[in-house]
């Protein structure tokens, strides 16, 4: 099981994060807008009831000032107490309704802009995913890929929704800011010291936290990865009685998980304790400067004095003053980092090498002509050649066998002819064709697969034969089912075509699975089709009986078929005899026996003719048994 992978984004581009805003907020600018807009003003009518209420006190009830209001002209302002009472409870129903009604607005504009925003993301990365080159999944699990779905996508979310409270607090500071001004400013001023004291303990606690978070990623990526390896494994996990190795792996991953976290989490606890000492002893000094200032008059230094409404009014701010540096800072940057970190991934797989399975003229197949031209690759990273100078050709319309050892590139061969992968060196060809120079979607639509492990996906049987071809009815269904030797056991199905499979094909026997994948397979009626041991989980008879389908389909279908069976390719117009990644043998079985190669010896060990296999074979096999396939071995033993 490989560690967690790492996601790289390219060089150009600087903060991913942005990155993202810059391409996928532009077709909702408006809104965005809008929303910002409305969320800022929102903070306006929230703020009147303090000031009013701290005007109104001295006013009314103190009756040591004019009832005046900044911005409100004095005229409208009724003289009689009464009027005055019933004045400032007009002004704050008037208050609450235009910021209720604000915040609702904005809340609506914003949520459509941000859910449609980051639909736009994960449906873009998941297509990024699925067109990237198989080389990319090579290297990762499928939980770390998948977290960047769930997780990553989730973050920006939770981001984006911090972002618009960002405005909302921001707004808050100012107008709360502004109208102190009018009340006190140099008391106003001195206030400001107090963020300007957090802004420098947030920016002390964000280069922190930002590589811890980036660390806090991976190892959620590593858990994901080790859960869904030991679920998808129970059935060997138990088999192999290895419960208490694999809960030690998840314990590990986890553990590295919670400790990262944990540190994370105490610098915040750290940084939220600071912030909260500044933000009360702010609130505690302005409390007795405020105080004094009321009861003895103002130093020479802080100007005007202050009246008891007035501290009030600077009190009631202070919390929806402080509250919100502290919150901004928290929430909005804490957010800010985990986006960060996220926007790596989505940004890696969005940005990274992939094909267009578009790109390219299309193939033209018109008889299904096959070359392979002194082809070789290696996948990334191994140390020798997977494949050197493959070299065959295949008439249209033939059967050509591939065996070969456990490991030798049979898989590979055909890998390389759906551009999997792409070689190396040397050219393969359809029908003149090189297959580098033409649309993957065009070539694979050209190719049937049937794989030794057939995927099934959740659907039902119905469905899973249908899939890959848009149009399709339950008669041409049921005779490719016929052909696969599928339809007898799909109608002793409870609910026939329509029962439901799950993942890997649910509680489907491998041979039933595989039957269903090549109906599948020949329900495309591709010109070529790729039978990679596809016939392994079957017994004798049905591959007896799939194999006639076969011979009788064939036509003038070109067909592959890798086997560790020999009897399955024995009927072949060709047989490739492969052996670490280079073609051995080739030829029919007959001529393969004259030939009395390593295919001859391979033959009459699988006919249990023993006795007249060559030394070197046994040399070669025997000191190496896991070179064949369990047959073999078999009559080894
Ligand atoms: N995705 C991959 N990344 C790296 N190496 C790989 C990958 N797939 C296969 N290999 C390696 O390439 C070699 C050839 O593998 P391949 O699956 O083509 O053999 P094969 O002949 O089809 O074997 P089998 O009969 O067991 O299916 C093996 O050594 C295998 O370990």
């Amino acid at each position: 099981m490989s560690e967690s992978s790492d996601f790289q984004v390219p060089n150009n581009i600087g903060n991913p994060l942005q990155h993202l805003i810059d391409q996928y907020t532009r077709s909702y600018t408006l809104r965005y807008g809008i929303a910002a807009i409305g969320m800022f003003f929102a903070q306006v009518p929230q703020r009147v009831p303090a000031l009013v209420v701290g005007v109104a006190l001295d006013a009314i009830l103190f009756a040591e000032t004019p009832y005046t209001l900044p911005f409100v002209p004095n005229s409208l302002i009724p003289i009689a107490t009464e009027p005055q009472i019933q004045f400032t409870v007009g002004l704050l129903v008037a208050a609450y309704l235009l910021d209720t009604g604000l915040n609702w607005a904005a809340g609506r504009v914003s949520g459509t802009a941000r859910y449609w925003t980051l639909h736009d993301i994960r449906v873009d990365t998941f297509d990024a995913l699925v067109t990237h080159h198989l080389r990319f999944f090579d290297n990762r699990q499928t939980g770390d890929v998948m977290s960047v779905l769930n997780n990553d996508v989730s973050n920006l979310a939770q981001f984006s929704e911090n972002v618009f409270r960002g405005i909302s607090f921001l707004s808050q500071l100012l107008v709360a800011f502004g109208l102190m001004l009018t009340l006190q400013s140099q008391l106003a001023v001195l206030l400001l010291l107090m963020p300007i004291m957090l802004a420098l303990l947030s920016r002390w606690y964000t280069t922190r936290v930002e590589p811890i978070y980036e660390e806090v990623r991976k190892s959620v990526g590593l858990v994901n990865a080790r859960l869904e390896d030991s679920i998808n494994g129970i059935a060997t996990v138990k088999s192999f009685a290895r419960e208490d190795d694999e809960r030690a792996a998840v314990e590990a991953a986890s553990k590295e998980y919670r400790d990262r976290k944990w540190s994370a989490i105490r610098l915040r606890l750290t940084f939220d304790l600071s912030s909260w000492t500044i933000s009360s002893f702010a609130f505690i000094g302005l409390f007795a400067i405020g105080s004094y200032m009321a009861l003895n008059g103002a130093p020479a230094l802080l100007g005007d004095s202050l009246t008891a409404g007035a501290l009030l009014t600077f009190l009631l701010y202070t919390k929806s003053f402080y509250q919100p540096v502290r919150q901004l800072m928290l929430e909005v940057l804490d957010s800010y980092e985990n986006a960060l970190a996220s926007s790596k991934r989505i940004v890696a797989i969005l940005e990274s090498d992939r094909l267009d399975p578009a790109a390219g003229h299309d193939l033209q197949v018109n008889a299904g002509h096959v070359e392979y031209d002194t082809v070789s690759f290696s996948y990334a990273g191994a140390d020798e050649q997977t494949l050197s100078g493959v070299d065959f050709t295949v008439e249209p319309g033939s059967l050509v066998g591939i065996v070969g050892p456990t490991g030798a590139g049979k898989s590979t061969i055909m890998k390389l002819l759906f551009r999997f992968y792409d070689p190396d060196d040397g050219t393969i060809r359809i029908d003149g064709t090189d297959i580098c120079d033409v649309s993957q979607r065009s070539l694979r639509e050209h190719l049937g697969y049937v794989s030794q492990d057939p995927f099934l996906f959740y659907g039902t049987i119905r469905e899973n034969i249908a899939y890959g071809v848009d149009d399709t009815d339950q008669t041409a269904i049921e005779e490719v089912a016929t052909l696969a030797g599928a339809h007898e056991f799909v109608t002793q199905l409870g609910a026939g075509y329509s029962t439901q499979v799950g993942e890997r094909g649910g509680d489907l026997s491998g041979g039933q699975r595989q039957r269903i994948a090549i109906a599948r397979a020949l329900l495309r009626d591709p010109p070529i089709l790729i039978l990679d041991e596809a016939t392994s989980h079957i017994d004798n008879e049905t591959e007896r009986q799939i194999q006639r389908s076969i011979d009788a389909l064939a036509g003038d279908r070109t067909i592959f078929v890798i086997a560790h069976r020999l009897s399955t390719v024995r009927n072949a117009d060709q047989i490739i005899v492969v052996e670490d990644g280079r073609i051995i043998e080739c030829g029919t079985h007959e001529s393969l026996l004259d030939d009395s190669g390593t295919y001859a010896d391979l033959w009459r060990v699988q006919v249990g003719k023993t006795d007249s296999v060559s030394d070197t074979f046994l040399d070669t096999t025997v000191g190496n048994r896991s070179g064949f396939d369990g047959e073999t071995e078999e009559v080894f033993r």
